[in-house]
């Protein structure tokens, strides 16, 4: 397990620089800026077979992370929600699934993974964080070098993290009223 930890946090800091370069961000900008890699986790997720009381393993949701890492067995089951559709995500043989999180502040994917019928599913989810005690906020780069406004209000990623875990525990009976980037919106 420490083997496949250390690995993925090389993969996400991989991932991290391509994101930087994408985005043309300066060499090590988001190195220096999320330079503690003791937030990091990695989940082992073991999925039972679909009995006829439900086929959902985990329900509708986004990360909480900045970039999650997925390999999954050949079972299948992970699904992504695309204008009001949920599309399958089937395994590719040696490839890793890379998803965003909502500490990106983009367009963290709802996503769920279904129960396979007849068998179980296994896989591990690494989640490439940030440190909780940093500051969530758009860098200057995509604000006000470009004069556009945040539409998210800047938050302490500690505190999001309590807001997720209150709102898992006692899960609220609106959709609307469930915790997510949207309780940080700035609306004009
Ligand atoms: O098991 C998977 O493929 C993904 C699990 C997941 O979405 C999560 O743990 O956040
Ligand atoms: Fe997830």
């Amino acid at each position: 397990m420490e083997e496949i930890f250390s690995q993925f946090s090389r993969i996400g800091l991989i991932v991290e620089s391509i994101i930087a370069e994408c985005l043309g961000l300066p060499p090590n900008l988001l190195q220096e800026h999320n330079n503690d890699r003791s937030w990091d986790n990695l989940a082992a997720l073991y999925y039972l077979p679909a009995t006829d009381k439900g086929t959902i393993g985990v329900s509708a949701h986004k990360d909480i992370s900045c970039i999650t890492l997925v390999l999954q067995d050949q079972v299948g089951g992970l699904e992504v929600e695309k204008d009001g559709d949920w599309i399958p995500l089937p395994p590719l043989e040696g490839a890793l699934l890379v998803n965003i999180g909502d500490v990106i502040q983009f367009k963290s994917p709802s996503h769920r993974v279904l129960r396979p019928e007849g068998r179980s599913r296994n896989s591990v989810a690494f989640f490439f964080n940030i440190s909780a005690d940093k500051w969530i906020e758009p860098l200057p780069e995509f604000t006000k070098k470009i004069e556009e406004q945040p539409r998210y209000r800047k938050f302490l990623y500690k505190e999001y993290l309590q807001l997720r875990k209150e709102n898992k525990m006692n899960p609220p009976s609106r959709v609307e009223d469930e915790i997510n980037l949207k309780h940080y919106a700035i609306t004009t």
